[in-house]
């Protein structure tokens, strides 16, 4: 396990926000994969504020969603709906540069349209940069123990939520393990036994998506922070 310990979560998605500034610095289109839930709500309102709005060339970054939930984008489960509120609301970004997963759609025909897009506008389907959470559970995007894919190759899934039936829209594993470079950000002490048990256990015996769901040819990394890291 590759990982940093922040001394905040604050320090954590401050380092993520200078790396935005440095990706948009290429002058080329950067594909940028967010994570949903509760963690980088820090990040999406750190990137809003000075000095992170205008230095980053926000025309240069594509964003997408590792998934999505099929709520409306105004319901605060939308993880879209979410980053527009903390996030695009207060920058200027080209709206063709925002690639999400519709979820008023009906589930089927939107895997099929969000399936197409990702094939059609990231190159050889090689993301730059997917940033994931993770569940106390061990998922990562949607991706759930006892009931992920590994060897599907499509690059997206239809996914529901083990305890809530919530239907969801999740990139498969294998598309995440192509990206150039994946970093789970995971903050907060309820997270620390998950992260002790998958820093001590090999992957293949664990049940945890987020264990096993790794860059094939990139980096893999963690950035936690002091309470997440607290057992390690
Ligand atoms: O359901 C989800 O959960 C994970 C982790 O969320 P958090 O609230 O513990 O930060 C998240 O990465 C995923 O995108 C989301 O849909």
């Amino acid at each position: 396990m590759n990982y940093i310990i922040f001394p905040s979560a604050q320090n954590a998605v401050e380092k993520i926000a200078q790396e935005f500034v440095l990706y948009s610095q290429q002058n080329r289109p950067v594909h940028i994969s967010l994570s949903g839930g509760s963690t980088p709500k820090l990040l999406f309102k750190t990137l809003a504020q000075s000095p992170f709005n205008t230095e980053v060339k926000w025309q240069n970054l594509h964003f997408w969603w590792g998934d999505d939930r099929m709520v409306e984008p105004q319901d605060p489960e939308s993880n879209y709906g979410e980053v527009q509120k903390l996030l695009f609301d207060h920058i200027q970004i080209p709206a063709e540069n925002i690639h999400r997963i519709r979820g008023e759609n009906n589930v089927e025909q939107e895997l099929a349209r969000f399936s197409q897009e990702l094939t059609a506008c990231v190159p050889h389907l090689e993301f730059d940069w997917i940033i994931l959470g993770m569940g106390k559970d061990g998922h990562t995007a949607s991706l759930f123990p006892h009931q992920t894919n590994f060897d599907d190759q499509n690059v997206a899934v239809i996914a529901k939520h083990p305890e809530t039936g919530q239907i969801r829209i999740s990139k498969t594993a294998n598309l995440i393990e192509k990206a150039k470079r994946i970093t789970y950000l995971v903050t907060g002490g309820s997270k620390a036994e998950i992260l002790k048990e998958i820093q001590t256990t090999d992957a293949e015996n664990l049940p945890y998506p987020a264990a096993k769901i790794k860059a094939e040819n990139g980096v893999s990394e963690w950035y936690l922070d002091k309470d997440a890291a607290k057992l390690l």
